[in-house]
């Protein structure tokens, strides 16, 4: 296990264990003030729990509390990374000083700080924007740069607080891109509200609620099968896994899922997703009628096995899959338990991802 951590932070109603292995990605969802940044800011050594202990890598980073040793190591020296919403790079220093900021002060020497600054930056897609200073970027170039600084202080954690909650939607997925690759094979943690992050950017998901962990387990099964009252309402994620087969997800004979590939697309034959929210699928007792429809759509043939009203909706179970329909349209359709339904949505409305 790289990160172990148990902490109470009593100001703040914090109280939380959690692991993360070499190489995992963990992410952190809640709701507003269940205690995510206080989790990073703990990790980080910018706040100092009244109880706790951090191991990373076996090195203990804080061990405070009653009958502890008093360990609290530095900020600089825990060999943590923290990335925030904001870039806060250093405005008076281009893109390039700003990445080798952090090797040149431990001591690396000018030149070597610099091409391994031109090395992070051409890895984050911003190579060609070394020369420029922060207030000549945009929101996302800045970003990357930021990615870069932290990565160029070699971190063995990565914390990432929202990092694309300051930014266009549109510029969104490319980010994500980048952040996947970046993650892979390192220990990080990523606070998010987005399940589509939690989805691609990590391997685990916990979820707080109230400074505790209330859920936790592989993001597929948290997010398609949420527990918790927080995970259920920003989840419940329709997730479809398959093969990708000319330009759309397998999942079996006749479910074939079209949509719009997020990222690169996927090899052939390689393991897909495809995510799409219950609010996005329309139900139709005659199937004859998805024939009717114009822009690309997809069936799915299910048949209802749970009615779950929610707040003005009621939610259609057919197995894995869910709509949302309004309870007059559930009443129109006479849904019942063991109803044929065909549930549909538009392509436009699917996200493919490679895994
Ligand atoms: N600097 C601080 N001093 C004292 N209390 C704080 C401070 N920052 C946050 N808190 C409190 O600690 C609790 C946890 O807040 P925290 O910011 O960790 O939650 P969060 O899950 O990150 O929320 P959000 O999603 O809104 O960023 C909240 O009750 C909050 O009001």
């Amino acid at each position: 296990m790289s990160v172990r951590f148990s902490a109470t932070v009593p100001d703040r109603q914090v109280r939380v264990d959690l692991e993360v292995a070499d190489g995992e990605t963990l992410a952190v969802l809640g709701p507003n003030g269940s205690g995510k940044s206080t989790v990073l800011g703990v990790l980080a050594g910018l706040v100092r729990p009244q109880s706790g202990r951090i191991t990373l890598d076996d090195r203990v980073l804080t061990d405070v509390g009653p009958g502890a040793p008093g360990v609290q190591v530095a900020p600089h020296d825990r060999r943590t990374a923290l990335l925030g919403q904001d870039a806060l790079l250093f405005p008076h220093l281009d893109a390039l000083e700003n990445v080798a900021f952090g090797p040149r002060s431990r001591g690396t020497d000018r030149r070597t700080a610099r091409a391994d600054a031109q090395r992070w930056l051409d890895e984050l897609g911003v190579g060609d924007l070394a020369d420029r200073r922060p207030g000549q970027l945009s929101g996302g170039q800045a970003q990357r740069v930021a990615v870069a600084r932290a990565l160029a202080a070699e971190p063995r954690l990565l914390l990432l607080d929202e990092p694309m909650a300051a930014l266009d939607v549109a510029v969104q997925p490319a980010l994500r891109q980048v952040l996947r690759r970046v993650l892979q094979e390192r220990t990080a943690i990523v606070v998010t509200h987005d399940p589509l992050d939690a989805l691609l950017l990590a391997d685990r998901v916990v979820v707080l609620e109230q400074g505790r962990v209330v859920e936790s387990g592989p993001s597929t099964d948290v997010l398609a099968r949420p527990r918790s009252a927080f995970a259920g309402r920003l989840a419940g994620l329709n997730l479809l896994r398959g093969t990708w087969r000319d330009g759309a997800v397998h999942v079996r004979d006749g479910w074939d899922v079209h949509g719009r590939v997020e990222g690169t697309a996927p090899e052939p034959g390689h393991d897909a997703i495809a995510a799409f929210r219950p609010q996005a699928v329309a139900v139709y007792r005659d199937a004859a009628r998805k024939t009717l429809l114009g822009s690309p759509r997809n069936a799915f043939d299910v048949r209802v096995t749970e009615l779950e009203p929610r707040a003005d909706l009621l939610r259609v179970h057919a197995g894995d899959l869910a709509a949302d329909v309004t309870v007059q349209a559930a009443a129109e359709l006479e849904l019942v338990v063991g109803t044929p339904v065909t549930f549909v949505v538009k392509a436009t409305e699917v996200a493919l991802y490679g895994l």
